[in-house]
This record gives C-alpha cells, structure tokens and sequence, in this order.
C-alpha cells in the first residue's frame, strides 16, 4: 500500500470531523475578514461626528464580537484538525511496524535498525506536520484571502487601487514554483543524513562496550560527528532556500503596502476616497501578508511531506522475499523426516556459494551434529530449513512434500532455534524463558532452566524469576545469557529442536550435563547440533562435517574418528588440549 492510500484512507475514514473542523475554521476567518472594515468604518465616523461615547461603545462591543468569535471557532477547528494529525501518527506507525515484521531477515542485514527507527520517527512526523499545519494553515489562508478580496470588492474603494497595491503579491505564485522543488530536493537530503545519523547512534550505543574497553571513543565521536555534520549542512542548505523564500514573502506584503500608503494617499489628499478606505486598505493588504506567508510555509512543508511520503513509499513497497504459496499447507514435522538433495544456495547479492550440493537426510527423532570451521556454512543449512532464507524449489523436502508448500507458521512453529548470541528482552527471565508462550506453566519455565542448567543461577538472583533484565539482558554473564536463550529453546519442546552453537559459552563440565539433560528429554524428537566442540556432538546418531559449503565427511562419532580426516584431527586437537588443561590444573 502507498503511504498516500495511508494518508487518503485516514482523511476519508474520518471525513466528517474534518468537514467539521474546516466549517469552524472557515467560519473563524470571515468573521475575522470584517475587522477592517470596522476599523474604516469606525475612522470615518471619527472624521465625520468626532469621538462619541456611543461610538465607542458599538465599535469595541463589534471588535470584541469579532475577536471572541474568530478565537473560539478558529481555537476548536484547530484542535480538531491537530488531533486528527496526532492520531494519523498512531495509526501510521502501528501499519509500518506491522510491515516491517512481515520483512525478512535479509532486508535486516542491508538496513541498520537506526535507519528504520528514522522511518518511523522523522518520516512519520513529517507526513503528520505537513497534513495538519497543512489544513490549518490552507483553509485559514485561503478563506482569508477571498473574504478579504471580497471584502475590498464590495467596498467602495477604487477596483484599479486595489488592483495596483495586490500586483506585487501575485508574483507569490511563480516564487512558490520556483522555491518548491528546490526545497522538496533539499528535504530529502536532510530526512537521508538523519536516518543515516541515527543508525550511527544505534551502531556506537550497541557497541559502546567495545568501544570502552579499546579506549577508542575519540574514533568513535569521530565517526558520529561525521554524520552529525553531514546534518547539519544538508540542514543549513534547506535552511537557506527556505529563509530566501520566506523573506521574499513578507518583503512582497511590503511592497504592496507602499504602494497603498503613496498612491492611496495620494488619492485620500484628492478627495478621490475617504481616510475610511484609505485606512481599510493598508489594513486589508496588511491582512493579506500573513496567510500569504503561510501559503508559503505549507508549501515547503508539504514539499518535506512529499519527500517523507516518497520514502515511506520506497519502504511500504518493498515485498518480503519470504512468502508463502497460496496452496501452502500445514506440515508435520513429528511424522516426517526432512531429506535435501542437491542443495546448492548463494546469498542474494553474493556471488559465492555458502552450500554445495548437499545430501541429507535428518530421520526424525534422530540427532544430527554438524561441525566445521567458521564460514564453512552450518548455520546457513539451518536457515534454509527455517526458510528464513528459501532453499532453491526440490531441495529441501518434508516428507514427500517441498518446504516450499508448508505454511510458514506450521514449519517455524515446529522448530525451536536457540542462536549463539540469543537476544534477551528486557523483562523478566520468566518471560524471556517462556518467550513463545507467555502463559506457560511456571513449572515448565522451571523444567526449562533445570535443562539448561541455570536454575541454580537464576535462584540466586534477587528476583529469582522474576528478575527484569537490563536493556538486552546485560546484567547476565555471557553464558548465562546463552542459557537462558538454551531454555527458551528446550521449553517449546519442538519436534525440531536446532542449537546452533549455543553451548559455547559453557564450561566443558556444564555442556556435559546439558548434552545429557538433552538426550533424556528429547527421545524420539529430531535435534540439531552445530557446534565447535566435538564433545557436544559425539552422541549424535550422525555427524556431518562441513568445509567450504560441502559435506567433506559424514557418519556416526566412532566411525569418523576411524577415518583418516577432518574429524579425527579436529578430535586429537580438541583431546590433547582437554588433556594439557587438566595436567595443569
Ligand atoms: N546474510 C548473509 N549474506 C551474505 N553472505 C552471508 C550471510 N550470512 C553468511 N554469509 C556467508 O556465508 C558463508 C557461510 O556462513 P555461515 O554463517 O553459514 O557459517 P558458519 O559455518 O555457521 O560459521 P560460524 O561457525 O562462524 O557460525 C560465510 O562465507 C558467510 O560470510
């Protein structure tokens, strides 16, 4: 959907409010448009009767009717229009939020989290500015505009006068032509450095423990003050063409009214029109100059609407590469086992291979270890089965259907993935434990963390459970972390259960008890064990060791350590070291 249609979609839902508030602003401004002629009217009586108390007392009592009448009208009018804005801003975040989750993860890894924070921030409140101060200004300007032309029409001042002094304001138009597009350019170029900026903050806030530990925040106020300043003259570009803009209104309101002053006075000395319209005139063009200005402020701020639209559209326009086919059925993953054949994958926008022709099948309620130097493609292989990336049509199959016609929920429903680094929320560790299913049982969450052995951690803590973790669960040691995210896994009691290497921040004799807790909960369930250390794999019914994107080798734990191979080698390293480290102990 375009942000338009959002925009479009909003007004015309809420029609009636707006014809409401844009009665009452109308209203407001041809009261408003009378002033002058009170004031003219009020002159004439001066030169004609003098001053009078009766005078006095109907021309304050007319301009106090006026003022309160226009205040009122136009103060409930502009509520009205501001909080429509202020409610399009909700609405408009809650779509593109619920767009961005439809995304998939390799529209994450191009766009860093402070350029889609800059989506909904500096975009969203662009579009909002622009449509209220928009409607406010627009209708009061032009409702303005005509009430007074009419009101100068009818009035008995001289139609060539008033056309003499209006002749510098009808070069507004051609200066709004001119200055808009210029000023639309030079907006988007402001909304692309702040976006670029606040991915920047993103970056060195998440980072900001790196950076303190390598003493380097110098580099790191280096790198942000780039994008700062990279605002800041984008800013003062768009600064400058606006200023230009805006003064020349106000000097063309000026020139206008000198031009009343030397002719109408003139015509005022000659008897040709009364000091009344003489004084009505300087005060109606005066009159003309602000919702002429204002014009000209809704113009620019509709042209950074339109580049804030242009970019939501960009982003609301963008399909997830991940979908599901119309004919996509539930599967099962208990009943079936999941066989690849021929897997070969590349990345989009990479030209080298992560996978090569891999054959595999996972037989279900089997365990299947993978192993292989980093790069070497294991967490790809299970990404694919994930369909967080899509394997190639024929590859991958449940059963004796392809992947491609599971329904997503079903297939990701049925798998429980514990990452290396698993993101913690910042809430509870209850909640984060039982994070696919807030309602769980407490005695599950406390089976989980019994399983990924950090019960006797999180008991110690001062909340127990219910302790809230800081922002991403930082008051958590790394392999706490990685536990708790091992328990988030072990409580969906998934019929896929895949750890990719999240063992790794563990000491040997812990992974040892968590291999074991895994082995007695997970008979006759599929698991997935990508790991670095051998030892977290050797139970496996089979191992597959992965090098460059090919299988090099493949069979159980004593089999391999038979062959002559990665495997083996790998093994006497991993031994030898186990061996040195308890020599020294
Ligand atoms: N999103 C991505 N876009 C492009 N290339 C990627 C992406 N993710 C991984 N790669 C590349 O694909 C190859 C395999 O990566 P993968 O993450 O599967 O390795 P791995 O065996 O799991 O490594 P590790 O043990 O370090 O986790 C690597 O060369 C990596 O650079």
């Amino acid at each position: 959907m375009k942000a338009q249609r959002l925009l479009a979609d909003y007004m015309k839902a809420h029609w009636f409010l707006y014809v409401v508030a844009i009665l009452f602003m109308m209203t407001a401004n041809i009261i408003q448009s009378y002033y002058p002629k009170v004031l003219g009217d009020f002159t004439d009586h001066l030169q004609a009767a003098g001053i009078t108390v009766s005078i006095i007392e109907k021309y304050s009592l007319l301009l106090l009717g006026i003022g309160l009448g226009y205040g009122v009208l136009f103060g409930v009018g502009q509520y009205v229009v501001m909080r429509l804005g202020r409610k399009f801003e909700y609405h408009t975040r809650g779509k593109l939020f619920g767009h961005f989750t439809t995304l998939s993860e390799s529209y994450y890894s191009k766009n860093g989290v402070g350029r889609l924070l800059s989506f909904v921030m500096n975009d969203v409140t662009a579009v909002r500015e622009a449509m209220s101060m928009g409607l406010n200004h627009t209708v009061n300007s032009i409702i303005l505009l005509v009430s007074v032309v009419v009101m100068m029409a009818v009035s008995s001042i001289p139609i060539y006068l008033i056309f003499v002094c209006v002749l510098p304001l009808l070069v507004i138009p051609f200066a709004v032509v001119y200055f808009g597009p210029q000023i639309r350019k030079r907006s988007t170029k402001v909304q692309e450095s702040l976006a670029r900026m606040t991915e920047s903050a993103e970056e060195q806030f998440g980072g900001i423990r790196v950076t303190k530990k390598f003493a380097v925040e110098p580099i790191m106020r280096g790198r942000f003050g780039k994008t700062v300043d990279k605002i800041l003259e984008n800013q003062l570009r768009l600064v400058r063409m606006t200023s230009v803009f805006q003064a020349l209104l106000p000097f063309l309101g000026a020139l206008s009214l000198i031009i009343s002053i030397v002719f109408g006075g003139y015509l005022t000395i000659h008897n040709h029109i009364s000091l009344g319209n003489f004084v009505s005139l300087t005060l109606y063009l005066r009159m003309m100059v602000n919702p002429l200005q204002q014009i000209g402020n809704v113009i620019n701020a509709m042209q950074r609407a339109r580049a804030s639209l242009d970019r939501l559209n960009g982003l609301l326009s963008i399909q997830p590469d991940i979908r599901e086919l119309p004919t996509a059925k539930p599967v099962d993953l208990q009943a079936a086992d999941i066989s690849i054949r021929g897997l070969t994958f590349a990345y989009p926008d990479s030209t080298q291979e992560a996978l090569r022709d891999i054959h595999l099948t996972i037989g279900r309620g089997k365990t299947l270890g993978i192993i292989g130097k980093t790069g070497s493609g294991k967490t790809t292989l299970v990404k694919l089965l994930l369909r967080i990336y899509n394997p190639p049509l024929g590859t991958v199959r449940i059963g004796r259907d392809d992947i491609h016609d599971a329904t997503l929920e079903s297939l990701r429903n049925q798998i429980a993935y514990v990452p290396q680094d698993g993101f913690l929320f910042s809430t509870t560790i209850r909640d984060n434990i039982a994070f696919f299913n807030r309602e769980s049982a407490f005695k599950s969450v406390e089976m989980a963390a019994k399983q990924a052995q950090i019960y006797d951690n999180i008991v110690e803590f001062p909340d127990k459970f219910d302790t809230k973790l800081g922002e991403r669960g930082f008051t958590l040691s790394g392999g706490q972390r990685q536990r708790s995210s091992l328990a988030r896994g072990f409580i969906k009691n998934a019929p896929i259960l895949i750890m990719d290497d999240s063992v790794s921040a563990v000491d040997a004799v812990t992974e040892t008890k968590i291999i074991e807790n895994l082995r007695l909960s997970r008979k006759n369930k599929t698991t997935i064990i990508i790991a670095h250390r051998i030892s977290a794999i050797k139970h496996a019914d089979e191992i597959i060791v992965l090098d460059e994107g090919k299988i090099v080798q493949r069979g159980t734990h004593q089999q391999l350590l038979a062959e002559d191979g990665v495997y083996a080698s790998l093994y006497s390293i991993q031994e030898e070291g186990t061996r040195y480290a308890e020599g020294h102990r």
